[in-house]
Formats: structure tokens, sequence, C-alpha cells
């Protein structure tokens, strides 16, 4: 299966990321300008920070960008230490062959704040010859001298429509067959995370000749969707007795979590009150519970009796 599919598709060019438009436009600009300014893209995890990151380094410094780049990733130690040594050090050398150098740091919202305020001192040293790009989840742990003197890409969860095409456009580079509900499922599991999708299809895929809803939830441990429909529709029926048989098959037979099963249930409510199926009144009522019901989980209460409890509050 030679190697990780998401490094296999990972896009070498910007014009090449899906979705992510109106970023992809402003990056490409800066390729055209040959200068760009300190960059941070904030947004969820695999949507593209990194991937469109790697092309623009690319892109902008040409055949010397090896050279002239540097990459920290969240491996790396995350200390000041870091910022004194490493990057200090590498702006300290010219740029060769191109007009600046370029440093690319991962999950900057994981670096102390005495760490941030040492890479600030560096961004300002060396505005001339390097060129920062940041990236992380939440710009909102990002000291504000920072984020001040950076320009701020706001990366968002991929379209489910973009990911269904990316996922059957690898899955016939890949010479698998796959069925539609299938592609559908993975969708809707990774919410809008592409890094997610293409792992998730890749253990998929890796179950048989073809990828099909059963190879799909061999290697998830998560209810289908369905599933989860019946249940809730049954106990707002007050057949409790129905919904908590589905709950049992559900989480012995196909071993999913009860987080995982919170998590479920939460996006089948939110669902049907987002599409009007449910009254606002009798929606408040469920979250209250299914809160709870997650709080005592996460605590270490056993989640099926939890779980059953919750669907007794359903009637
Ligand atoms: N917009 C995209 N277009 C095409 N492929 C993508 C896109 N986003 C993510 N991918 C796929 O997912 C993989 C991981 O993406 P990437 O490293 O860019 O995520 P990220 O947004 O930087 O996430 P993190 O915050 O976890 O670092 C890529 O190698 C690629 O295969």
């Amino acid at each position: 299966m030679n190697g990780p599919w998401v490094e296999k598709y990972r896009p070498q060019k910007l014009e090449d990321v899906v979705g992510q438009k109106h970023i992809i436009e402003r990056l490409e600009k800066y390729v055209n300008e040959e200068s760009m300014p300190n960059l941070m893209f904030t947004g969820p995890a695999g949507v593209g920070k990194t991937t469109s990151a790697l092309a623009l380094v690319k892109s902008v410094l040409g055949e010397y960008w090896r050279q002239n780049f540097l990459e920290l990733n969240a491996s790396d130690a995350r200390g000041i230490e870091t910022v004194r040594t490493n990057i200090k050090e590498f702006c300290r050398l010219k740029p060769v062959g191109t007009p600046f150098r370029i440093v690319f740091l991962d999950e900057v919202d994981n670096m102390t704040k005495d760490a941030q305020h040492a890479l600030r001192r560096e961004m300002e040293m060396y505005t001339k010859t390097v060129s920062f790009i940041l990236s992380c989840n939440y710009s909102s742990k990002i000291i504000d001298p920072i984020q001040s003197r950076t320009a701020i890409f706001r990366f968002t969860p991929i379209k489910s429509e973009d990911i269904v095409n990316r996922l059957e456009y690898i899955a016939k580079e890949e010479n698998f067959e796959y069925e539609l509900p299938a592609i559908e499922s993975i969708v809707y599991f990774a919410e809008g995370d592409m890094r997610k999708s293409i792992n998730i299809l890749q253990a998929s895929a890796s179950e048989g000749e073809k990828i099909t809803e059963d190879s799909l939830y061999d290697v998830i441990s998560k209810a289908k969707p369905k599933d989860i429909t019946d249940m809730i529709t049954k106990a707002l029926s007050g057949d409790f007795m129905g919904a908590r048989n589905l709950l049992r098959e559900v989480m012995v037979l196909q071993g999913t979590s009860g987080e995982d099963m919170v998590n479920q249930i939460y996006q089948e409510i939110s669902k049907r009150a987002f599409e009007d199926k449910m009254s606002s009144e009798v929606y408040i009522d469920l979250i209250e519970s299914l809160a709870q019901t997650d709080f005592r989980i996460r605590e270490g209460a056993n989640p099926r009796i939890q779980l059953e409890a919750l669907l007794a509050q359903f009637l």
C-alpha cells in the first residue's frame, strides 16, 4: 500500500489545495510579488495549514527552498531553548539565492509564553531577511505582539462535497472500488478534517478489494448513523426497550465507545433541531441531559448505564 496516503496525496502546489479558495488566492499574490510578510495560519486540524505553508515556501523560494527553509513541528521542543538555539542560528545566516529565508512553526499555541516572547524578538530582529509562517489551532493563545505582527489566515473545515471528491479521486488512483455511502459516512465522521478522512479511507481499503460500509465500520468502531437515528426515534416515541436493545447492539457488537456514542447522539439531535424536526424546548432538555452524561462518562462512570439512563430521559 506504499506508505500513508495523507503524504502521498499531499498537494505540492497551492493551486491543488482543496477548498480554502480565498486564502490560496491571497497566498498566490505573495508568490507573484516575490515577497511576503509574517503569516499566521489558524484553524482546525487536517484542513491544509501545513500543506499550504509548504506549497507556498516551494513557490516563493523556488529551487533554493531547501537551503532557506526551517520547519519545526510539534515533536520538537517548544520551550525558549528552541527559539534561542535552532531558530536564532537559522535566522543569523544570510539567504542563499533568495531575498529572504522562511521559518515554519507548527502548533505555536503550544509554545510557552516565554518562548513566544523570545520568538517575537527574533521576528523583529530579522524582519528584512526572514519571514515566519506560524500555524496554530487557536489564535487566541498567541500573545498579542505576535498577532499584530502577522497577517492572519483563518482556515475552515473542508466542505463535505470537496472531501467526497478528493476521496473518490484517491480511491480511483489506488484502484479501489468503493460504495458511495461508505465515502459519505467517512465524511460524516471526519467533520471537515481531510487528514482524518484520508486516513479512514486507507484503513478501510486495507480490509479488502472494495471500500464498503462494512469495511469502514470494521476499522472505525463507530455506530452506523442509521442505528443512532433509529435509536433516538425509538426513544422519543416511547419504545425504551427497542432503543436500549439497539444501544447494546452498537456498543457490544461494534465496540463503539461511550464518548463516541455521546458525540454521535449530539450530531443526530443537533441535525434534527437544525432541520426543525425538533422543538427548541425538547432540544434544550436533551442537550442538558446529554451534557451530564458526557461529563459522567469522562469522570469514569459506566458508559452503558449512563447511556441507558439518558435514553430513559428521552421518553
Ligand atoms: N485542503 C486540503 N487539500 C488537500 N489535501 C488536504 C487538505 N488539507 C489536508 N489535506 C490532507 O491532509 C494531510 C494533512 O494536512 P495538513 O498537514 O495540511 O493539516 P493541518 O491543517 O496543518 O493540520 P494540523 O493543525 O493538525 O497541523 C495532507 O497531507 C493532505 O493529504
